[in-house]
């Protein structure tokens, strides 16, 4: 079932030529978890204001549970969306007690018993014993998780959390965000989490949505997007990755320097390739189907070696190499691409595209 639904949603402010939001389309089934990611400026915030009915949308449309919240003549206050809202700095009440901040959004005539909830929601975040605290006397994390619960609580349509992790130091962030993720599914809810943090989105979301420019370049799980990206921005946003211009003839893929076997022929024509580093074999020893190359930098990171070669007049090829050999300045190397794992880019795209 489908619990968010937005429709051409588009965004300008004041007198910007640049859109926030452009023609934004998105949709999450019911317990979903997907994280909206992007660099800073993306647009990211805006689209969660949006949803939450903070920022008045120009034009498209949203539903929050099949209810129609806004359309060209339709704007519903925040506060009768159906929206739970986490905010970056958990925004707490410091004078509230926990129970006090969780008990803040709870309606009479939805909980009755408003004890009841309160220990209910308590119970899923794991702070039972912490009823009583007052906000500053708890940590990072518990304050998120009280910020959570208090979301929660009312069993909204959907929650909204604006960079939930943001604030935590590494150690925390692994800990915190496999929490977070738990309490989220325990509660069978749905939400979307904004990120600038890549390893958050790959690491926690069920599917995640990228923006640039305030366009969604593409949505899709993880794996969806750091397999398959779309295009280069959505590759290179998710680590790195080696792209070549190819010709596509005869059921391969011909370089410069040499022909790859495509496991997928594709149509005929000039392609934009890519291959991720781990996804190159490295040799010291040539075998049919590898390409000579000259090693130009290798870097020692202890689990991997990175490895930048040139391969005859294809620009630079970076490889993560698991082999035993240290590689140097200078070698020659042979290289192998898994053509399984090499995927054609969408060439539309270039930086700065905004419509
Ligand atoms: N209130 C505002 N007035 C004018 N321009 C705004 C306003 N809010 C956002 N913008 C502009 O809209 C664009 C998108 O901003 P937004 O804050 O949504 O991006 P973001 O991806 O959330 O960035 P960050 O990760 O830095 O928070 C930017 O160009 C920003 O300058």
């Amino acid at each position: 079932m489908e619990v968010l639904s937005i429709k051409n949603l588009s965004k300008k402010f004041g007198k910007k030529l640049q859109y926030a939001v452009h023609n934004a389309n998105l949709s999450l089934e019911k317990g979903e978890l997907m994280a909206l990611v992007g660099e800073s400026g993306s647009g990211k915030t805006t689209l969660l204001r949006l949803i939450a009915g903070f920022e008045e949308a120009d034009t498209g449309e949203i539903s929050i549970n099949g209810d129609k919240v806004v359309d060209d003549h339709l704007n519903i206050k925040p506060e009768k969306r159906k929206i739970g809202m986490v905010f970056q700095d958990y925004a707490l009440f410091p004078h509230f007690t926990v129970s006090e901040n969780i008990a803040f959004g709870l309606s009479k005539k939805q909980f009755p018993n408003k004890k009841e909830r309160i220990s209910e929601v308590l119970e899923m975040v794991g702070l039972k014993s912490f009823a009583n605290r007052y906000p500053q006397n708890l940590s990072g994390g518990q304050q998120q998780r009280v910020a959570l619960a208090r979301a929660l609580a009312p069993q909204p349509g959907v929650i909204l959390l604006d960079e939930p992790f943001s604030n935590l130091d590494a150690v925390l962030k692994d800990q915190v965000r496999e929490e977070v993720r738990n309490i989220i599914k325990k509660a069978g809810a749905t939400a979307l989490f904004v990120t600038h943090d890549m390893r958050d989105a790959l690491s926690s979301a069920d599917r995640i949505a990228i923006l640039k420019d305030g366009k969604i370049q593409q949505v899709g799980t993880p794996r969806e997007l750091y397999e398959k990206p779309r295009n280069l921005y959505v590759a290179n946003f998710f680590g790195k990755i080696n792209a070549m211009n190819a010709t596509a003839a005869d059921g391969s893929y011909k370089l410069k320097s040499g022909t790859i076997h495509a496991v997928n022929p594709p149509k005929n024509g000039e392609l934009l390739i890519a291959i991720r580093p781990e996804n190159i074999d490295i040799s010291l020893k040539p075998s049919t189907d590898s390409f000579e190359a000259k090693v130009v930098l290798a870097q020692y990171f202890g689990d991997h070696q990175q490895v930048h070669a040139d391969i005859g007049a294809e620009a630079h090829i970076v490889i993560h190499a698991h082999e035993k050999i240290l590689f140097h300045k200078g070698d020659t190397i042979y290289l192998t691409f898994n053509a399984e794992k090499i995927h054609v880019l969408d060439t539309c795209w270039y930086p700065g595209l905004v419509s």
